[in-house]
């Protein structure tokens, strides 16, 4: 199948077409002789596991990387120059949208709209602001939106924020013309605007422009590509795979290259004999309120509503990274004012914190991916001669390289050099180097793959199987489903009584908005 080119929306030049680009970093060949072909008018997935090559791609086609000689790249048409110039890219109409959207909260919606694009007068080299808010209207007006200008983005509310995000991206576009690019843009969009952030693809499409979509998320390729191409080891194994009639399954096997194990289907059962539970009492933050929760040795309880609910608020009061305005916290025999903890206190007291965007938070991207692992574990510190402590230390971080599969496995390598989703996993591994009491979770298996996240499962099913209590805040039922034995729903701030006992996504989400589970096209 690869190589061939089922097209499909419209027909005639590709609006976007790549040909054998290859990228080596070092002795590391990111990708190799990749193929991809975006017809007009159509939404494309890009997919592959962490490391694949993803956003190495999207970086070449974008200017950031300048690709191996060899590679070509046409846009409708015309051949692009490589290495790609940004400028030029960006007037053939060739953008991408980052993850987070990439947008700057303490800007305006013009400033954000037209940043790079500012066109100063001649002579004073001042800013003509009337003519940008006309500019930056007209970008808003191509989606049929309206979004206040001198509003601050980090002020909006999410859906505002995705059209901002859209809107700046298409602005280069003629009507009819162009390819916008999207790096796991939809990562930490919420439930309820990815349906929004969908809408405005569509209507983006329908103009003839084309959407190349990179996520992990295989359920939405499924959902709102046309088509998809599959990335493995730098090498495009699929060109173009439609969609239509596609099964996850087909898509798992086709992006690993092998089935994969039902182990994370199993659901998780806490062990029946357990210590005292660490217990939550009265926690209060700047949305959560008076919230109870407890979490026995060996359980992983999850907390999760929609979005400003206050779940999201709970791991960071819990470990000390933002001050509670009240609550209590009982772990190990202890207890602990949750308003006077501090980070330190609470990773004295055995609690470890894995929070999402890890860029960040909690790692440190230019140290090793071994000085990472060791960072936070209490017990490489101490004692034993430097050359027993050294193999000690070796052998640990090869372990935790192999359960988690990170890649490539080195641990000598800096941390930033790693992509994404292998990054997660490395901050996964710091903080269960440290066998903690209490394991808190953000958003654990945001950025990885479908291989990475049954990694992720097992190992924090592991974890909670020698004993740790696990607390997960999440937004994404099906990795709640996975993981948890218990999950509280949170509303307006308030943890909701009787937690669903080992529920199924679909249970999840029509606790969560009691309704049922909404597609994200028609
Ligand atoms: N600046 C860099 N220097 C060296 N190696 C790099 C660099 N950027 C990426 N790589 C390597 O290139 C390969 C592809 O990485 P890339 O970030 O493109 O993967 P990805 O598919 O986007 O992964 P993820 O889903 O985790 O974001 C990886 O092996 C990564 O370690």
């Amino acid at each position: 199948m690869t190589g061939s080119v089922p097209r499909l929306p419209g027909d005639g030049e590709p609006r976007l077409r790549v040909e054998a680009v290859s990228k080596t970093f070092g002795s590391n060949r990111a990708l190799r002789e990749v193929e991809l072909d975006v017809v007009p008018g159509e939404i494309h997935g890009l997919v592959g596991q962490n490391g694949s090559g993803k956003s190495t791609l999207a970086k070449v086609l974008t200017g950031y990387h300048g690709p191996d000689p060899g590679g070509r790249v046409f846009v409708d048409g015309a051949p692009l120059r490589l290495p790609v110039r940004p400028l030029e890219a960006r007037a053939r109409g060739l953008t991408v949208v980052h993850q987070s959207l990439g947008l700057v909260n303490d800007r305006t919606v013009v400033e954000n709209l037209r940043l790079g694009r500012f066109r100063a007068r001649r002579m004073s080299r001042r800013i003509h602001w009337r003519e940008e808010r006309d500019a930056a209207r007209a970008a808003l007006e191509r989606l049929g939106l309206d979004v206040p200008l001198e509003v601050k983005v980090g002020a909006l509310n999410e859906e505002d924020r995705a059209t901002v995000a859209i809107a700046r991206a298409l602005q280069d576009a003629q009507d009819g013309t162009g390819v916008i690019i999207f790096d796991e843009s939809t990562r930490s969009l919420t439930r309820e605007s990815l349906e929004h952030f969908y809408k405005l693809l569509d209507s983006v499409v329908a103009t003839g422009t084309s959407v190349l979509l990179i996520t992990h998320r295989l359920e939405e390729v499924l959902d709102a590509t046309d088509r998809v191409t599959v990335l493995r080891d730098g090498v495009s194994v699929e060109c173009g795979l439609p969609t239509k009639g596609l099964s996850e399954a087909d898509l798992v096997r086709t992006l690993l290259g092998r089935e994969l194990l039902g182990l994370a289907r199993e659901k998780h059962t806490a062990p029946a004999e357990t210590g005292q539970p660490v217990r939550i009492e009265g926690l209060s933050g700047q949305v959560a309120r008076d919230v109870d929760v407890s979490v026995a040795p060996g359980e992983i309880v999850g907390v999760t509503g929609i979005a400003g609910s206050g779940h999201d608020e709970v791991p960071y009061l819990v470990s000390g990274v933002r001050k509670a305005t009240a609550g209590r916290m009982w772990l190990g025999g202890k207890e602990l004012a949750l308003s006077k903890m501090d980070a330190a206190a609470a990773i004295a007291a055995g609690v470890a914190l894995v929070p999402e965007g890890r860029e960040r938070e909690g790692l440190a991207l230019e140290m090793t991916v071994a000085e990472n692992v060791l960072l936070a574990d209490r017990s490489c510190r101490r004692g034993a001669m430097a050359p027993r402590r050294r193999r000690a230390e070796r052998a640990l971080v090869g372990q935790w390289i192999e359960r988690l599969d990170v890649r490539p496995p080195a641990g000598d390598l800096p941390a930033g050099k790693l992509s994404g989703g292998n990054q997660q996993k490395v901050l996964l591994a710091k903080w269960l180097a440290t066998n903690p009491d209490l394991l808190v979770l953000h958003e654990p298996t945001q950025a990885v793959d479908v291989g990475a996240r049954h990694a992720i499962v097992a190992a924090v099913r592991a974890a909670a199987d020698a004993g740790c209590a696990v607390l997960v805040s999440s937004s994404d039922e099906n990795e709640l489903s996975l993981l948890c034995d218990r999950v509280v729903i949170f509303r307006d701030g308030a943890a909701q009584p009787d937690p669903l006992d080992h529920p199924s996504a679909d249970d999840i989400v029509q606790a969560i908005y009691s309704g049922g589970k909404r597609r994200l096209r028609a």
